[in-house]
């Protein structure tokens, strides 16, 4: 496998209002060379990079100028689309077999009841917040595996990976993380790089939901948690089947908006939007988009956390402790990645047996019948 830098890649892209392409397409008898996998001691597998072909097309496109919707409290710009087509459902099919996810289940309680939640959507997460950062990647091969966490003050190392050890943390700051905080794996940095650019906002999370089919959703809720500071800017990127985004005021219910997402469309979320505003995607009994019935969807919003609390809410409710999940291709569905450790298997055996009911009163539910204001689970 060659070695060609991922920081090749990685440059920070200069703000820009140009509609030109800026990077000139490879002609076919110069192709680049494919850049190797993310790996990590995070990851639970090595995470493919975008071929270089689908990374100019991503590039290169001369986006136009995006519309802005403006509400009592609400500030959204709408890039329509922020991709084209056919080169959003390359990204769509490439993410979906290429990204780690899970099928979160956590405990809520109320009063002397504990209720058992299970999301309903896949979800990844990668990234760490403003209190820490990654190390950069190996500045000859682009590699990340020796990649560890620092302390952005003091610039001391916090945790160094080390791929004998178990995939928890010792270290004292994210002790209530259930995995070690994940770099951020190039064929979402890259996206990350692009959306940075186009909106002028810096971001160090990028979040993954996969909504397999019209049954999959998210309850009504707002980003609007401390840890992401007082007006959270937030980019939010649909792949896929087309979703209706609904959103409604917190306190005036005549104020409604349905925002359709489809395929390369990017939203940016910001001011008062997540303090003043709920929004979901709710179930649908049918979804067709195209001549597709009930496909699945990707959404990858992008967020800059402030507080150390983030990075420990973001991998329990995105990542938990139950299996991976990976796209399987003959059987059209995700399935339990069989890479796994013991430890996960027996974990996974749990969570998909019937006996989880944590006390005699306890229940399970979805996610979907009830409201989560002010926190995004
Ligand atoms: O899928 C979407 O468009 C919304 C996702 C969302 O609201 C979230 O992840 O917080
Ligand atoms: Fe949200």
């Amino acid at each position: 496998m060659s070695k060609r830098p991922i920081s090749s890649f990685f440059t920070k892209l200069p703000p820009t209002s140009s509609k030109k392409p800026r990077l000139t397409p490879p002609s076919q008898d110069e192709s680049p060379d494919p850049t190797p996998p993310t790996t990590h001691p995070s990851y639970p597998h090595p995470i493919s990079s975008l071929p270089p072909p689908l990374l100019t097309l991503l590039d290169t496109y001369a986006r136009p100028t995006p519309r802005s919707i403006t509400k009592t409290d609400l500030e959204i710009t709408f890039h329509q689309p922020f991709f084209p087509q056919p080169t959003a459902k390359s990204l769509y099919c490439f993410l979906r077999s290429n990204l780690p996810f899970y099928r979160v289940t956590y405990t809520i309680k109320r009063g002397d009841f504990e209720t058992i939640v299970k999301t309903p959507r896949y979800t990844t997460v990668f990234g760490v917040d403003d209190h820490s950062y990654f190390s950069p990647a190996d500045k000859d091969t682009g590699a990340y595996d020796n990649i560890s966490l620092l302390n952005r003050k003091t610039d001391k190392t916090l945790l160094s990976y080390d791929n004998n050890t178990k995939n928890t943390n010792n270290n004292e700051r994210y002790k209530s993380c259930v995995c070690r905080p994940r770099p951020i794996p190039q064929c979402l940095e890259v996206l990350k790089n692009i959306v940075e650019r186009e909106s002028g906002e810096t971001f160090n999370f990028v979040l993954v939901n996969y909504y397999a089919d019209c049954g999959d959703s998210i309850t009504y809720h707002s980003d609007d948690e401390s840890f992401l500071g007082p007006n959270p800017t937030i980019a939010s990127l649909s792949l896929g089947t087309t979703r209706d985004f609904l959103m409604k005021h917190k306190e005036d219910k005549s104020l409604t908006l349905k925002l359709p997402l489809s395929n390369g469309e990017l939203i940016v979320m910001k001011g008062p939007t997540q303090r003043k505003w709920l929004h979901s995607i709710p179930k649908r009994s049918q979804t067709v988009t195209g001549g597709w019935t009930n496909g699945g969807r990707i959404n990858i919003t992008f967020r800059k956390g402030m507080e150390i609390a983030c990075t420990g809410n973001y991998y329990k409710y995105n990542v938990g402790s139950g299996p991976v999940y990976r796209w399987d291709d003959g059987k059209s569905e995700m399935v339990v990645y069989e890479g796994e450790t013991k430890d996960t298997k027996e974990i996974s055996a749990i969570a998909s047996g019937s006996g989880i009911v944590r006390n005699g009163e306890g229940k399970e539910m979805s996610e979907g019948s009830g409201i989560v204001s002010g926190e995004r689970k």
